[in-house]
């Protein structure tokens, strides 16, 4: 028998409403017994609720029954009054008739189950509720309408579609086996294999949209790395002083940009050091400066052509640091230079709109849906490789083409949940909140 779960789907503490979600075969069953009958399906009703006797709350009650409800099981939602007295009186209720308390994502996952989404949808719910910038918002619910889905399964149908040719073929076999199969199935599996190929190439986008764009900034200690790092988080999170080797740790701030998220980290100057601490700050500083998405290297006037630029890269920024002191001249090898000063304020609003352009430009891509999850893009790879293998394997031995296209179809179907659900249930549903 399957439960009967609720939860509160509100934030917990003191609100204007509270929404306890039921879901399960007892939701009529426990309606019926806290007083809520007569319920039209999904029209809101008031009614009184008690339990044992005691008032519970005048209520506004929705109920959905089973396939037509966002679980395609029975629930129902209760709108309370949003008092902790309340909701405790409720959840006490509830306990009572015999339900019990939801796990993380255990609603969508019996939406899930039940087949009202695939994983990728079901995935894309949680993204929702975390998404804190427009971009994110954006891009999960481009997930969640189907979008991605339909493509994983577009390729799918392609790999499918190939294998039905190899087959085909190594079914009548003669002569002329590999010549055909190189003339049918071939072009199917390099339009593929580019179309995986731009999908996996989307997913870093995706995912810096999801986890946030990666800046760092980096430079000769005294530079004015931590000034700068301050002037954009807008408050003093980091120790700013006149001593060269201040900064050691790696700082991180998360700001959102042109609705973009940004995760923007203050790193130690890079100089030779015999001290170890600092050495350790300055190893930091150059996998972090490795890793970034975009660098800026920041200079103040008479820095020398220092090691920074062994760590820059082509479309990195230089900053000109300080530029209250002096005119910033130095060779650049074809990068772009802004002049800042923290201390007037300076290049700061123009430093802003620069970096939103670049997230623009990097994260913008028509091509939405982007591939969101290091899960899906590790599943393309392998279906990418399969193809790979197959395309490779025609001319040379067909029969092996189709069991690297079986396991290309695979792999596709693991990222919506098709197959191999179990092994990925537990990892998907188990960073959801309480009560989705
Ligand atoms: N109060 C409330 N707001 C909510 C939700 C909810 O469950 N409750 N949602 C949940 O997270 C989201 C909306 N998503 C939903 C998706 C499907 C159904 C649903 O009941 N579908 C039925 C009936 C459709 C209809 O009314 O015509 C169906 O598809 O058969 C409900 C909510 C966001 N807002
Ligand atoms: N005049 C002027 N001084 C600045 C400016 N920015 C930073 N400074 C000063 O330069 C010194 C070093 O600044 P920091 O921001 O600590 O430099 P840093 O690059 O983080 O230095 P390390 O952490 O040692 O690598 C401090 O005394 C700052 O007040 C600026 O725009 N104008
Ligand atoms: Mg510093």
């Amino acid at each position: 028998m399957i439960d009967t779960i609720f939860a509160l789907a509100t934030p917990p503490g003191r609100g204007a409403i509270a929404v306890f979600r039921l879901s399960g075969p007892g939701v009529e069953a426990a309606l019926t017994a806290l007083g809520a009958t007569r319920l039209k399906p999904r029209i809101a009703s008031v009614r009184d609720l008690s339990h044992a006797g005691d008032h519970i709350d005048q209520a506004l009650v929705l109920r959905f029954v089973a396939p037509n409800s966002y679980t395609g099981e029975d629930t129902a939602e209760l709108h309370l009054h949003g008092g902790r007295a309340v909701v405790e009186a409720a959840s006490r209720a509830l306990i009572a008739l015999g339900l019990r308390p939801a796990d993380p994502g255990e609603f969508t996952r019996r939406a899930f189950q039940n087949g009202r989404m695939d994983l990728a949808q079901a995935e894309a719910v949680a993204d929702l509720i975390d998404a804190e910038t427009s971009a994110q918002a954006k891009q999960a619910l481009g997930q969640l309408d189907g979008k991605l889905s339909e493509t994983y399964a577009g390729f799918r149908r392609d790999v499918l579609h190939a294998l039905a040719l190899v087959e085909a073929e190594i079914d009548f076999p003669d002569e002329e086996v590999p010549d055909n199969l190189a003339r049918t199935a071939g072009p199917v599996l390099n339009r593929l294999g580019g179309d995986l190929r731009r999908a996996v190439d989307t997913g870093r986008r995706g995912e810096r949209v999801r986890d946030g764009y990666r800046i760092v900034l980096i430079g000769e200690t005294n530079a004015g790395k931590s000034s700068l790092f301050n002037a954009l988080v807008a408050r003093e999170a980091a120790i700013v002083t006149p001593i060269a080797g201040t900064t050691r740790d790696v700082l991180d701030a998360d700001l959102v940009i042109g609705g973009y998220a940004v995760t923007l980290s203050d790193t130690a100057g890079l100089r030779d050091s015999d001290d170890p601490v600092e050495a350790e700050g300055v190893r930091r500083a150059r996998v972090r400066a490795e890793q970034a998405d975009l660098r800026l290297w920041v200079r103040a006037p008479g820095d020398p052509d220092g090691v920074a630029a062994n760590y820059v890269k082509d479309g990195d920024l230089i900053m000109a640091t300080k530029s209250d002191l002096g005119a910033w001249s130095g060779g650049a090898d074809g990068l772009e230079t802004l002049a800042v000063s923290t201390a007037t304020g300076e290049g700061l609003i123009e430093l802003r709109d620069w970096i939103a352009s670049r997230l623009a430009r990097d994260l913008s891509g028509a091509d939405f849906p982007a591939v969101t999850q290091e899960r899906h893009r590790l599943r393309l790879l392998e279906a990418l490789e399969s193809v790979d293998a197959a395309r490779a394997a025609l001319d040379v031995a067909p029969e092996m083409a189709g069991d690297d296209l079986r396991r290309a179809a695979d792999a596709l179907a693991r990222v919506t949940g098709a197959i191999g659900v179990e092994e990925i249930l537990g990892e998907v549903f188990s960073t959801f909140c309480i009560g989705k």
